[in-house]
């Protein structure tokens, strides 16, 4: 068998958008993206459109995370289709803005690939957030910024769950990818967790480059974590909180987590146990924007993935 049969030819990536203020109180994003707005050098590669962006620019303003809605959670079918009439939410008139700037989502006119910058207020170090297990071009990128990262770790998170998935502003794109970096705390800049941001999307950029000159990847395995469950806080009858992350799991993003390891620890000095048969790898833990979201962490499980060789299509 030739060895050239399993190789995949994929389109060029030709448009690249660079969010960062899809969350307007997390700084590296918004730092790093107004930093290009200004002076783009850094971000230019040979033959690629780069589109520097602030996707919520009244919540960076306000130094929030958004203004009426969560800009990350409102790319759904219903918002991008619905009419503009006066009065929607601020971040779903911005979704259908944005649809229309680097979509339309799902259509072969969208941005090809587009990278949302995030921070967390969890111990998570740098992350890779996947929204699909089969896209070979992001599993070979991913592929190639964890090499470039070492010795350092660069984390993938996937998330395909089919209730725990949500609709990203990066969802627009054909290749969406997202940067979660951390610790740092909300409305805060950490020059750590800034230089991380910026040399992965350094490392991204240049993976794309190499793609689009025709340099071939090949095949290629990733070690991933797969988006589980997403676990509450303990609350009274009330539905008000009456526990924190237990000293032992705090700051423990991606350590595993067995049954009868401690989780919670509650306000009259009480442990609770993690019961679930498996063990699970833990991450977002103890996320500040996720108390709203009635989240104290996320559960994983552990999975590599392989991806085909893959080149760019011959026209
Ligand atoms: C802390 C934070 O904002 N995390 C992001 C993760 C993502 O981009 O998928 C969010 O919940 O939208
Ligand atoms: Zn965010």
């Amino acid at each position: 068998m030739s060895s050239r049969t399993n190789i995949s030819c994929l389109q060029e990536a030709k448009r690249v958008a660079i969010f960062g203020g899809t969350h307007g109180n997390e700084m590296s994003g918004i730092t790093l993206v107004n930093m290009w707005i200004q002076n783009s050098a850094e971000i230019e590669r040979n033959g690629l459109v780069i589109k520097p962006f602030i996707s919520n620019p009244r919540a960076v303003e306000k130094c929030t995370r958004y203004i009426d809605t969560d800009l990350n959670r409102a790319f759904t079918p219903e918002n991008l289709s619905a009419p503009d009439v006066e009065g929607l939410p601020y971040e779903v008139q911005r979704a259908k803005e944005m649809n229309r700037m680097f979509g339309p989502k799902g259509s072969s006119d969208a941005y090809d690939a587009i990278f949302d910058l995030h921070n967390t207020t969890s111990n998570m170090g740098s992350t890779l957030i996947l929204e699909s297990s089969t896209d070979l071009f992001n599993l070979q990128m991913v592929h190639y910024i964890k090499k470039a990262m070492a010795p350092h770790t660069c984390s993938v998170l996937l998330n395909e769950h089919p209730q725990l998935k949500y609709s990203t502003t990066r969802s627009v794109a054909k290749h969406p990818i997202g940067l979660e970096v951390g610790p740092q705390p909300q409305g805060v800049l950490r020059s750590n967790v800034f230089e991380f941001m910026r040399t992965i999307l350094k490392h991204a950029l240049d993976f794309i480059e190499l793609f689009n000159s025709g340099v071939e990847f090949p095949p290629c395995t990733v070690d991933v974590f797969r988006v589980q469950e997403r676990m509450d806080y303990p609350r009274d009858t009330n539905g008000n909180i009456t526990a924190m992350v237990h000293p032992h799991l705090q700051d423990c993003d991606w350590e595993p987590l067995n049954r009868g390891d401690p989780m919670f620890l509650t306000f009259d000095g009480r442990t609770v146990l993690y019961e679930g048969a498996n063990t699970v790898y833990p991450t977002f833990i103890n996320e500040a924007a996720y108390y709203e979201k009635q989240q104290a962490f996320m559960t994983t499980c552990r999975e590599i993935l392989a991806a085909n060789a893959i080149r760019k299509a011959c026209k």
